[in-house]
C-alpha cells in the first residue's frame, strides 16, 4: 500500500464558515427533545436545526416555507423548513446527507449556528470526518461550514445495558462509537433513575471517554452554550476535571468489575508530557501516524487490533508554543495554538480513544514524553 495515497489533507477554514454541531446518540435517548427545546427556547442564538421529524410542533408557532423545487414536486413532503420566533430555523428532511445540508445553505444568512441530528446515522465519526477533512465537499457547500463538534446524548436509564451488550461484540458498538467520538456528552433521564445507577453509567462513560464534559440533564435542558460554539476542532481541548475518581475508571490501571469494557470493547489511554523538545515532537509525530494511519506502533510492536476512534492533546514545546493535537480515527491535525491564548500550562496532554490501547502502547508514547 502505498502510504502517501492514505494521508488525508485537512481542509482550511475561513473564519465565516457557519458553525455545525452533530447530535448523536442511542434511540430514543432523547436527542429529538433536545432539539425541540432548543426551537422553542429564546437563547438569542438563530439556530438552523436538521432533524428527521417534527414530530408534534403544532404548537410552535411557525410559518411552514416550502422550499421544494416545482420541478420535483415530491420532495415537497420531505423536506419542510419552519422560521420560528425565537429566531431559530428548523428543517425537516429525510435524509440528513449532503444534500439536506445544501438544501439548508440555500437558506445562508437565515441562521447562524447549525445543529444536525444524526437520526439513522449512528456512528458520528464518518460524518465528523466529512466536515473535517473530505476536500471534495470542502469546495462546495462545505466552504460555507466548520465543524464545531459531535454531542452525544445518553439515555441514563438504557445506556448501561446498551454500552454492556456493545461491549460483548467483537466489533466496537454503536453507542460505545458515539461515546468515543463525542466533545460534549448529555445524561439524559437522569430523572428517571437512582443517583447510584447514574454515577456508575457515568463511570462507563467516563472510561470510554474521559475527555469530554458530561451534563446530567432532564429534558435536555442545559445551556445551549453548553454545546454550541464549543470549538471543539480549533481551540485548546479543555479537559474535564473529575471529581468522584474513585468512580472514573482509569483505562489500563483499574480492575474492577467494569474492566471487561477494556478487554472487548474500547479504552482510553491519558499521558500527560512535559514540555517537548523538536526531537520529541518529530518523535511523537511519528508515533502519531502510525498509530493512526497503520495501526501499530513505530517499533513495529504487533499491538491487539490497535485502532484509534478519537484522540486530542495539547502539546507544549520547550519554547513555549502550544500544539493542539486532534484526530477523528485516521485522520488528524496538529496545530500552533496562536497568540491571543493567554497563559501557558506547565505540561501537556494527550488522550486516545479506542482499541486495543494496552499497556504496550502506553509505554511505548510514555517513553517518547518522558525520555
Ligand atoms: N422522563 C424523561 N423522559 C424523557 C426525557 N427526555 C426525553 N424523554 C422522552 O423519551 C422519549 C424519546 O425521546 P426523543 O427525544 O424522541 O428521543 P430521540 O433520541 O430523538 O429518539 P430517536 O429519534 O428515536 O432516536 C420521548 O417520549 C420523550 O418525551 C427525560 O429527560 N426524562
Amino acid at each position: 500500500m502505498d502510504l502517501d495515497d492514505e494521508i488525508p489533507t485537512l481542509v482550511e477554514h475561513s473564519n465565516d464558515r457557519v458553525p455545525l454541531t452533530i447530535i448523536c446518540g442511542f434511540l430514543g435517548a432523547g436527542k429529538s427533545t433536545l432539539l425541540k427545546r432548543i426551537l422553542t427556547e429564546r437563547h438569542g442564538y438563530r439556530i438552523a436545526v436538521i432533524m428527521n421529524e417534527f414530530g408534534d410542533t403544532a404548537d410552535i408557532e411557525a410559518k411552514t416555507i416550502n422550499v421544494s423545487s416545482p420541478d420535483d414536486p415530491t420532495a415537497e413532503a420531505s423536506e419542510e423548513f419552519l422560521e420560528l420566533a425565537n429566531g431559530c430555523l428548523c428543517c425537516s428532511i429525510k435524509d440528513v446527507g449532503i444534500a439536506a445540508i445544501e438544501k439548508l445553505m440555500q437558506r445562508k444568512g437565515a441562521f447562524d449556528y447549525i445543529l444536525l441530528e444524526t437520526t439513522g446515522l449512528a456512528d458520528p465519526g464518518p460524518i465528523a470526518s466529512m466536515f473535517w477533512q473530505n476536500e471534495e465537499f470542502a469546495s462546495g457547500v462545505g466552504k460555507d461550514i466548520v465543524l464545531d463538534g459531535v454531542v452525544c446524548v445518553v439515555d441514563a436509564c438504557f445506556g448501561q445495558k446498551q454500552i454492556e451488550e456493545d461491549a460483548t461484540y467483537d466489533e466496537i458498538g454503536e453507542s460505545i462509537r458515539q461515546i468515543a467520538g463525542s466533545d460534549v456528552i448529555l445524561l439524559n433521564k437522569i430523572d428517571l433513575v437512582e443517583p447510584v445507577e447514574a454515577a456508575h453509567l457515568e463511570s462507563a462513560i467516563r472510561q470510554i471517554n474521559p475527555a469530554a464534559p458530561l451534563h446530567k440533564t432532564v429534558r435536555g435542558q442545559l445551556d445551549v452554550g453548553s454545546i454550541v460554539n464549543i470549538e471543539a476542532y480549533s481551540t485548546r481541548p479543555k479537559f474535564p476535571v473529575h471529581g468522584h475518581d474513585h468512580n472514573a475508571i482509569r483505562a489500563g490501571h483499574d480492575h474492577s468489575e467494569q474492566s471487561h469494557y477494556e478487554l472487548r470493547g474500547i479504552s482510553s489511554l491519558q499521558v500527560t508530557c512535559p514540555t517537548l523538545g523538536q526531537e520529541k515532537m518529530d518523535k511523537l509525530d511519528a508515533w502519531i501516524r502510525s498509530v493512526l494511519w497503520e495501526n501499530q506502533l513505530p517499533e513495529g510492536t504487533q499491538s491487539s487490533e490497535l485502532q484509534v476512534l478519537r484522540c486530542k492533546g495539547l502539546v507544549i514545546t520547550d519554547a513555549g508554543d502550544q500544539y493542539v493535537l486532534q484526530g477523528v480515527r485516521s485522520m488528524y491535525d496538529m496545530s500552533l495554538v496562536g497568540e491571543e491564548v493567554v497563559g501557558v500550562p506547565e505540561q501537556g496532554k494527550l488522550v486516545f480513544i479506542g482499541k486495543g490501547l494496552d499497556l504496550v502502547v502506553r509505554k511505548s508514547l510514555e517513553d517518547i514524553v518522558n525520555s
